[in-house]
């Protein structure tokens, strides 16, 4: 097969009421059971199409997701197509950080993808509408959605609506920084109970521009969501009504055979990139763009994110980092005004194709290309927050590989100092809360990456206990796993090789000076290159964590963070 041959054999339209000749009617039997399902005479020739959604109860960001495909099966009939409505997974991130069940969270990035893609491969699909909540839904539905390449379009379960208590807004990073404060006795224990019960209000994703609102924003900017739709509330009714938009437009897509790779383009992928610096999206969409645009085979690199980093200036004012929430963005032009204002200072590739059947700047010809007086959560382009993108990639020895800084809200993107090494998240957070830190010390958190972890949990707990004690802009954190979207500080995520493979992070020593450098984009070991060289000769790796089940196929299978952690 040439290089150039797809990956996966495309998906053609089956004919169920095929009559072959020498076998007679050979597809009576499937529709006979279709037939079970409520399909009759005439249904047969109709599109078929798959309603993949993760409803859940065990999170907020999912417990809405079953009624918005309800919204949907109902227009898809309405329209002429037979809908068939499957269920994928979803683990919690807020509810799994700090335990080790977050170990399964970037897992079920994977699970998602093969479920979706094993349903509606298995089932002969003409087109699929997923409808995603948490973090990994989103890139575990376009991961499917790409393998599977029958017209597609993806469906955000929405954001949840800020807490409210002593006169601010509140998310679930609230509470995360609470643990710290209330550690560091900043506040009482009855403020510290009110944040805990106020702080998610009802169901919807987690509402700064962190990971869920972070890709649902990147989806739209890549044109595979309608717009305004990655900033809706889960609560609010435009999202029903936005859903059922969405299975009107997969309906027009199938008629016109647009299919996702048409639209899921490298310039596609440059939108998104672009999208979320401007809102100061979270790390994980590094790790997750590379992963779809692998899956859409295309070359997507972490010198893609620093090459438009250095071009995009960030002119949102968004949570963790920020003041606002995605519903505050959205009654301000949602990410259309964002992007229109993108387009009109020439960052934005405006010919790309959408599943509106028209281009983004179509889309966008009737959106405002300046801010709205009166408010400041979008920023004039001309006076930006940040004249420069906030996720860099760092290098050196400590990440021959690279690693990815989120350099947002700090008052210095540098720090060089003792290393404080640990080799378990629990190890690290153990020794804040204990107030075993000092100023000036850079935390090293290793054996967390996609093997070694496995599962490269996110370490929001222990960065968030930094912020919470007061000590966000004078201790460094570096760590082969990553961060939540609500993570900021002097931190850095990814860094591959990962210790369980032998990178350098796995030699460092307690007291080893570390640099971490986001002005000159480097991530330094400053111990002697012999000294280390001999510790590397010493260096035994250890035993899997797991050697039966879903996290030991993961870890025999995930590949480098630096190229996005997929498993094919
Ligand atoms: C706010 C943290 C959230 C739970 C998360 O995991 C992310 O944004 O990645
Ligand atoms: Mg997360």
């Amino acid at each position: 097969m040439t290089d150039t041959a797809p990956k996966t054999p495309p998906q053609t339209r089956l004919n169920w009421n095929s009559h072959h000749v020498t076998q007679g009617d050979e597809r009576a039997p499937n529709r006979a059971m279709l037939r079970a399902v409520g399909f009759e005479d005439g249904d047969f020739e109709k599109p078929i199409i798959g309603v993949a959604h993760a409803q859940s109860n065990i999170t907020p960001c999912n417990n809405g997701l079953g009624e918005l495909a309800d919204h949907i099966t109902g227009a898809i009939r309405e329209g002429g197509g037979m809908p068939q409505v499957y269920g994928t997974i979803t683990v919690s991130d807020g509810i799994s950080m700090g335990t080790e069940g977050m170990k399964c969270s970037l897992v079920s990035r994977e699970v998602i993808a093969d479920s979706i893609e094993t349903v509606s491969r298995g089932q002969s699909h003409d087109g699929v509408i997923v409808v995603g909540g948490c973090d990994k839904n989103m890139p575990g539905a376009m991961i499917g959605i790409a393998r599977l390449n029958i017209p597609a379009i993806f469906v955000y379960g929405g954001t949840i609506k800020p807490g409210h208590y002593d006169g601010r807004d509140l998310t679930i990073v609230s509470v995360f920084e609470a643990v710290g404060a209330f550690g560091a006795g900043k506040i009482s224990r009855e403020d510290f109970t009110e944040i805990e019960k106020r702080a998610c209000p009802g169901n919807g994703s987690c509402g700064g521009m962190y990971t869920a609102n972070t890709m649902s924003s990147a989806f739209e900017a890549m044109g595979m969501s309608l717009p305004f739709s990655s900033t809706m509330s889960a609560v609010d009714a435009e999202k029903a009504v936005s859903s059922a938009d969405s299975a009107r437009a997969l309906l027009k897509l199938i008629e016109q055979d647009i299919r996702p790779l048409d639209i899921l383009t490298k310039k596609a992928f440059e939108n998104a990139i672009t999208v979320i610096m401007a809102v100061g999206g979270s790390t994980n969409a590094v790790l997750h763009l590379m992963a779809i645009a692998h899956a859409c085979d295309i070359d997507l690199t972490l010198a893609d994110f620093e090459r438009i980093r250095e071009a995009t200036p960030v002119f949102c004012d968004l949570k963790p980092s920020g003041q606002y929430v995605a519903t505050d963005l959205h009654e301000v032009g949602g990410i259309p005004r964002v992007m229109k204002m993108l387009l009109k200072a020439g960052l934005l590739h405006g010919d790309c194709l959408t599943v509106t059947g028209k281009t983004i700047a179509e889309n966008l010809t009737d959106e405002k290309d300046t801010p709205d007086a009166g408010q400041d959560v979008i920023r004039p382009f001309e006076q930006p927050i940040y004249a420069e993108g906030h996720l860099a990639i760092l290098r050196g020895n400590l990440a021959t590989e690279g690693s990815v800084a989120k350099i947002s809200g700090l008052k210095s993107i540098k720090i060089t100092g003792p290393a404080r090494v640990f080799d378990s998240e629990e190890e690290c957070m153990h020794a804040i809360m204990a107030d075993q830190i000092r100023a000036g010390d850079v935390l090293v958190i290793r054996y967390e990456g996609p093997k070694g972890g496995p599962g490269m949990r996110e370490m929001l707990s222990p960065t968030s206990a930094i912020i919470g004690k007061g000590l966000g802009d004078s201790v460094g954190l570096i760590t082969d796993g990553r961060f939540s979207g609500g993570t900021f500080g002097l931190v850095v995520g990814h860094v591959a090789p990962e210790a369980y493979v032998g990178g350098t992070i796995a030699l460092v020593q307690e007291g080893d000076t570390i640099e971490l450098n986001a002005e000159t984009l480097n991530l330094t070991l400053h111990v002697d290159e012999a000294e280390i060289e001999r510790r590397r000769a010493a260096w035994v790796a250890p035993e899997p964590r797991y050697k039966r089940g879903v996290l030991a196929k993961y870890a025999k299978l995930v590949s480098s963070a630096s190229v996005g952690a997929y498993t094919d």
